[in-house]
């Protein structure tokens, strides 16, 4: 066995990905702790005296971040006030379990937890969406929900700082996708290590830099309890291709996940491509690029029974709507193909039968009872 290249006299045990080191168990975690506190000093991450809500699935990535913000909060003094906020999707077999984990890295590293569900927000669990869309296309609705439902904890909970555990691999992979996409307003903003939802709350990406590979040895060597299954859901298919690519490129030089970072934050967009301008949702208040926010044009999708509403371009949108409205006022009363005696619509289309199959109950996101959601 080689001796650990910092000459600490140690015998080494692993070969960095990230830089090719070999090293001992206890130079990695000093070498893998030090880069994160030198990406957090260098950002200016946080200001002491500041709450941060760690945004933690129980996976790999957002309990190695829990763990490590604690332990160079105390370390280094940040002054960090810190807890987490969970999601729950409402998936079966996936985030039930790893929500689990979450409460036992609560119990282990002292921290308070808020978990908000899908249900509770927009009326609707990921297993109910599923079943009303199917496999494809279910990622959109998780990922635009999270988002928010992210955003709402952060501003429920009044704290100064969303963390999350996205990764260099993550950041990567993004800037990938919006290449081959030429989504050149997302390019411009995706290796951002700050971002701002525009609610004021600044959402924060501490384990940016950090090689996905190395987080899990990291994990696996501090004996970190964290949730590994995949969700059990189609995988978004985009960034799938984008990662199979990103891995057989990483598999010939492990550089070109920083490689590709660093392009992307170099790269300055043209001035004349079109920026959106952010504005609020005139339903939710949320802010949004569109008059309506996409969280609330799916969740109109859905509870219109017609979930692709706000697949793809928003254009499609407002045609799906038109239609809709078409087959409204094309309904004959009194016909209730369901035969349901206790259907109050009794109407139907050709299409769509009767409307009280799609009728969902869901709690509006402007009469959200924001109060009774306290920790
Ligand atoms: N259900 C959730 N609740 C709270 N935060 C979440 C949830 N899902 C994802 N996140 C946050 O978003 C980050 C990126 O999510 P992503 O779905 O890419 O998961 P991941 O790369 O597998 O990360 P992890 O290993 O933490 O699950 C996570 O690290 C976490 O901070």
């Amino acid at each position: 066995m080689p001796s650990c290249s910092t000459k600490c006299g140690r015998t080494a045990i692993l070969k960095r990905p990230k830089t090719g080191d070999v090293l001992c168990k206890d130079c990695f975690f000093e070498a893998f702790e030090n880069e994160i506190h030198f990406t957090i000093t260098k950002a200016k991450l946080f200001t002491p005296n500041s709450t941060v809500a760690i945004a933690a699935s129980g996976g790999k990535d957002s309990t190695v971040l829990a763990y490590i913000l604690k332990l160079l909060n105390e370390k280094y003094n940040y002054q960090l006030k810190l807890l987490l906020l969970s999601i729950d999707e409402g998936i079966t077999g996936y985030r039930d379990d790893s929500l689990e984990t979450v409460k036992k890295n609560q119990e282990d590293y002292d921290m308070s937890l808020k978990v908000l569900s899908y249900k509770d927000l927009y009326g609707w669990t990921m297993d109910e969406i599923v079943a009303a869309i199917g496999r494809k296309n279910n990622c959109t609705f998780c990922g635009v929900f999270r988002r928010q439902a992210l955003d709402r904890g952060a501003h429920l909970l009044k704290v100064d700082y969303l963390a999350t555990g996205h990764n260099a691999d993550d950041i990567a992979e993004t800037v990938l996708m919006n290449i081959l996409r030429g989504d050149l307003a997302r390019l411009s903003r995706c290796t951002s290590i700050i971002t701002d939802s525009g609610d004021g709350i600044p959402r924060v990406k501490p384990l940016k830099y950090c090689y996905e590979k190395e987080i899990v040895m990291y994990a696996y060597f501090r004996k970190l309890v964290y949730f590994s299954t995949e969700c059990v859901f189609a995988p978004n298919a985009y960034r799938g291709h984008a990662r199979v690519l990103l891995k057989d490129l990483e598999k010939i030089d492990p550089s070109v996940i920083m490689n590709i970072i660093q392009s992307g934050e170099s790269i300055k967009v043209n001035q004349t491509v079109n920026m959106p301008t952010l504005t609020n949702c005139t339903r939710c208040g949320y802010v949004s690029s569109q008059e309506i926010c996409k969280a609330c044009v799916l969740l109109e999708g859905l509870n219109k029974g017609l979930p692709k509403l706000g697949i793809g371009k928003s254009s499609k949108v407002k045609r799906l709507l038109e239609e809709h409205s078409l087959k409204e006022k094309s309904i004959s009363k009194n016909n209730c193909s369901n035969s349901n005696k206790t259907c109050e619509n009794t109407i139907i289309d050709k299409d769509f039968q009767c409307l009280c199959l799609g009728k969902k109950e869901s709690v509006q996101i402007d009469q959200l009872p924001l109060d009774k959601l306290t920790i």
